[in-house]
């Protein structure tokens, strides 16, 4: 058997170099130092993204996406086909833990400050990787078509709606039609099995490369440490080990929260019934909405709306483009104002998402 599986190893070997991948990972070495904790991060929203594919096709077995349908293929997925109930819940918890863990990422790199060259890239490519993610949440939300959901659309897509010249055509487009109909469902349906998968596979496997070929970041401080005093730990077995735990750690808590915390289905959507009280988007789009709700109907001469929707993207361009003006760090300088903006960012999210709670 030792032999069979020898020969088979060299079989390989011979073809595809396999021992060169192995002798490869094994130098491969993850730096150990007091904030060592927040590499497991990004690991930690692959890991969920995987979930997502895997619950997400086998939802797909089962789903009919229509008006007349959709509603239904969920009421029938999470009653009468086996552990279908479990397969919807843990897509659904798993779609908001890998939100906040793609979240707890970015900070994390942000203020580790591990986007300092040479990894631009490897920040553009993660950033992207944030819209998209919020836009497979914003796009499956109103896949099961409940009252919920609908209207949080409705909501939701009518600020595109805000945007001067261009901004009908655009709803026009993103809803298929004036209104959110079953148009818009397929429409949502398309982006959310089909585009964001391709566009987003794409976009992590660049994102992975880049951290493949350069390797894990070293903290800031480190420059000043001679080599003997900087300590690292083998990526394979050791870090990866790790990785896993972790990994199972929060496929437990995932178990728990869709066990004992079944994913709600609701009524189904009446596009003539009048919108229910307390409409509000997921959580993770609170701090926007929040934000527009706060602003007078006029700024500076701007629909106050439209005024929100430009100082977003502003600061959302400005944000993915944060290895490109901290010119201070990079020099090697403490960038204090960096950690300033940051902090204001965070906090700004958080109080805006728990007024978002409060006022509703
Ligand atoms: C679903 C989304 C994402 C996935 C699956 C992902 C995955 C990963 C993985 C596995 C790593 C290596 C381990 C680690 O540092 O945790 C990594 C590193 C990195 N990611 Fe992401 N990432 C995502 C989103 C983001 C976002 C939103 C940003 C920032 C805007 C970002 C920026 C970076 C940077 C700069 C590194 C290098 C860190 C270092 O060298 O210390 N990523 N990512
Ligand atoms: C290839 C990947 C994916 C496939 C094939 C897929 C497929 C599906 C299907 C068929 C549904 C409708 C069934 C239902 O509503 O229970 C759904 C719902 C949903 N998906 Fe995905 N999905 C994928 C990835 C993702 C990702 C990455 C996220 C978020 C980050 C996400 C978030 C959601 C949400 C929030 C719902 C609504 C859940 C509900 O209330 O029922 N999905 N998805």
């Amino acid at each position: 058997m030792a032999k069979f599986g020898e020969r088979l190893f060299n079989w390989f070997d011979e073809r595809y170099k396999i021992r060169g991948f192995i002798e490869f990972m094994s130098h491969k070495s993850v730096p150990q130092h007091r904030h060592s904790i927040w590499y497991y991060f990004g690991g930690v929203s692959l890991f969920l993204f995987i979930i997502q594919v895997v619950t997400g096709i086998l939802l797909l077995l089962y789903y009919r996406v229509g008006e007349d349908s959709s509603y239904e293929s969920v009421q029938f997925i999470v009653s009468k086909v086996k552990f279908g109930w479990l397969i919807r819940s843990i897509h659904s918890w798993s779609a908001n833990l890998m939100i906040l863990a793609v979240f707890i990422h970015m900070f994390s790199v942000y203020f580790t400050k591990a986007y300092r060259k040479p990894r631009e890239l490897t920040w553009v490519t993660g950033f992207l990787l944030l819209i998209l993610s919020l836009t497979f949440g914003f796009s499956g939300y109103l896949l099961p078509w409940n009252e919920l959901a609908f209207f949080a659309t409705k909501v939701g897509t009518e600020i595109i709606g805000s945007i001067p010249v261009i901004g009908k055509e655009l709803l026009i487009i993103v809803r298929g039609g004036e209104d959110v109909t079953g148009a818009t469902l397929s429409r949502f349906f398309g982006l959310h099995v089909a585009i964001l998968p391709g566009i987003f596979t794409v976009i992590l496997f660049i994102h992975l490369l880049f951290v493949q070929i350069q390797g894990m970041s070293e903290p800031p401080e480190w420059e000043k440490l001679p080599p003997e005093k900087r300590k690292y730990i083998p990526f394979f077995p050791n870090f990866l080990l790790r990785d896993l735990l972790l990994w199972l750690i929060i496929l437990n808590i995932l178990a728990v929260l869709a066990v004992f915390f079944p994913w709600d289905l609701g009524k189904k959507a009446d596009p003539f019934a009048p919108a229910p009280a307390g409409i509000k988007p997921e959580w993770y789009f609170l701090f926007m909405y929040q934000t527009l709700k706060l602003l007078p109907p006029k700024v500076l001469f701007i629909e106050g709306e439209f005024f929100g929707v430009l100082i977003f993207t502003v600061a959302g361009i400005l944000w993915m483009l944060v290895p490109f003006w901290d010119v201070k760090t990079e020099k090697g300088y403490r960038n204090r104002l960096i950690n300033y903006i940051g902090l204001f960012v965070l906090i700004y999210m958080i109080t805006m998402t728990i007024l978002g709670y409060a006022l509703s």
